[in-house]
């Protein structure tokens, strides 16, 4: 055991995929388990899956139970990670599951969310050009919306190679509802979200809207517009995205999947499916793989791109351990498995 990590937020779904796999990552010791209203109770209390970890005790989320550890994840709601980062020293490595560090432009942040903008932290994509030379040194990371890492990863190659017109990209996605995290809320009742889909936040007004932007933003030479709707699938965990935008002239299958393949060559949990093939959730739930297809729509004019994860593991947790590896300076995959479970 080369390090030691806390994990704040611990009773909630982020937090307790972190402990997930945390538990087997061979270089990490779990050390200070911490929560809100529910600090004083047992872990497995609240997460009976990790047995190994059922006698802790979760924590106050203070300075005190945080200090000491190599490696603090904060898997806490938005607004609660610039006070707790802000009072741990510079060389502790801390890991926001939130959004509050996300977003390049204060004007962006005030748009789409409450408060004060917090600031900017190398964001935790490391499939971004460039992005690994920045999350290596980094001691804070601000890992990405579970929609922004699905919908950007699904287009990048497309948009970087300057294949399509990113002016026009359409993204429509279906979560499961993990993904809106463990408090109740009475649209996530049973009776409400079992045998049914709906669709949220519609005509542009999803907070992902702008971080999806700021990345393919970094890609693209031309403006970037999205348009994103998400909608709630009746399945605890997993997100399907299905990307479209308008192609160049003369742009067919081929020549994406090429760009594609091309792109993710060296990617380890980047999986472009053999042609034919299209992404399902369950393929990838509790993988950190992200699986993809890419079909042109002649008649359309348009780039198809389906991409699927799972929410809780490329989609937080396992994107934020794979950043912590690349920050550890330890192999970027460790910890991390790339096969889903299925059926
Ligand atoms: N779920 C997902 O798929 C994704 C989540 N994220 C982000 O990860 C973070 C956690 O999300 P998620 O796990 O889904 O949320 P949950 O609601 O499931 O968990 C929230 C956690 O934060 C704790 N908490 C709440 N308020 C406070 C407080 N004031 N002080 C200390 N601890 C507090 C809760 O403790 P208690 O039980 O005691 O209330 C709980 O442990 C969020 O920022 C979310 O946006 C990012 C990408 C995807
Ligand atoms: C199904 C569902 O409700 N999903 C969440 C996305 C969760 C996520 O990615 O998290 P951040 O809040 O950290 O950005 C939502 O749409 O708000």
């Amino acid at each position: 055991m080369g390090f030691s990590a806390a994990v704040a937020g611990a009773s909630g779904y982020a937090g307790g995929e972190l402990l997930r796999l945390l538990l087997a990552h061979p270089e990490i010791e779990i050390g200070a388990v911490t929560a809100g209203s529910n600090a004083g109770t047992p872990l497995g209390q609240h997460q009976p899956h990790l047995t190994p970890l059922a006698d802790r005790l979760l924590g106050e989320t203070t300075t005190d139970t945080l200090a000491g550890h190599d490696v603090v994840f904060l898997a806490l709601p938005h607004g609660q990670s610039a006070a707790v980062a802000a009072s741990l020293p510079e060389d502790v490595l801390v890991i926001d599951c939130g959004a509050d560090f996300r977003l390049t432009e204060a004007a962006d942040w005030q748009r789409w969310y409450t408060g004060d903008h917090a600031g900017t932290w190398p964001y935790g994509l490391p499939e971004l050009p460039g992005q690994r030379d920045l999350l290596r040194p980094a001691r804070r990371i601000a890992v990405p919306g579970c929609y922004p890492t699905v919908s950007t990863l699904a287009l990048l190659p497309a948009v970087a190679a300057d294949l399509v017109d990113a002016r026009d990209v359409v993204v429509v996605a279906a979560s499961g509802t993990s993904g809106a995290g463990r408090s109740a809320k009475p649209h996530l009742l049973g009776s409400e979200v079992m045998g049914a889909m709906s669709a949220y936040s519609v005509g542009g007004t999803h907070r992902h809207t702008p971080e999806i932007e700021q990345n393919l933003r970094l890609v693209s030479g031309s403006p970037v517009t999205v348009s994103f709707t998400p909608t709630l699938a009746p399945m605890p965990r997993g997100i399907l995205a299905t990307c479209t935008v308008r192609v160049r002239d003369g742009v067919d299958t081929a020549a994406v999947r090429e760009a594609y393949a091309r792109a993710w060559a060296d990617e380890p949990f980047l999986h472009l499916l053999p042609e034919g093939a299209w992404p399902s959730t369950a393929a990838t739930l509790g993988s950190n793989a992200v699986h993809a297809q890419v079909a042109v729509d002649d008649r359309a004019g348009r780039l198809v791109a389906v991409a699927a994860l799972d929410n809780l593991t490329k989609g937080t947790a396992g994107g934020a351990v794979q950043c912590m590896n690349l920050a550890l300076g330890i192999a970027e995959t460790t910890g991390l498995g790339t096969v889903g479970l299925a059926p």
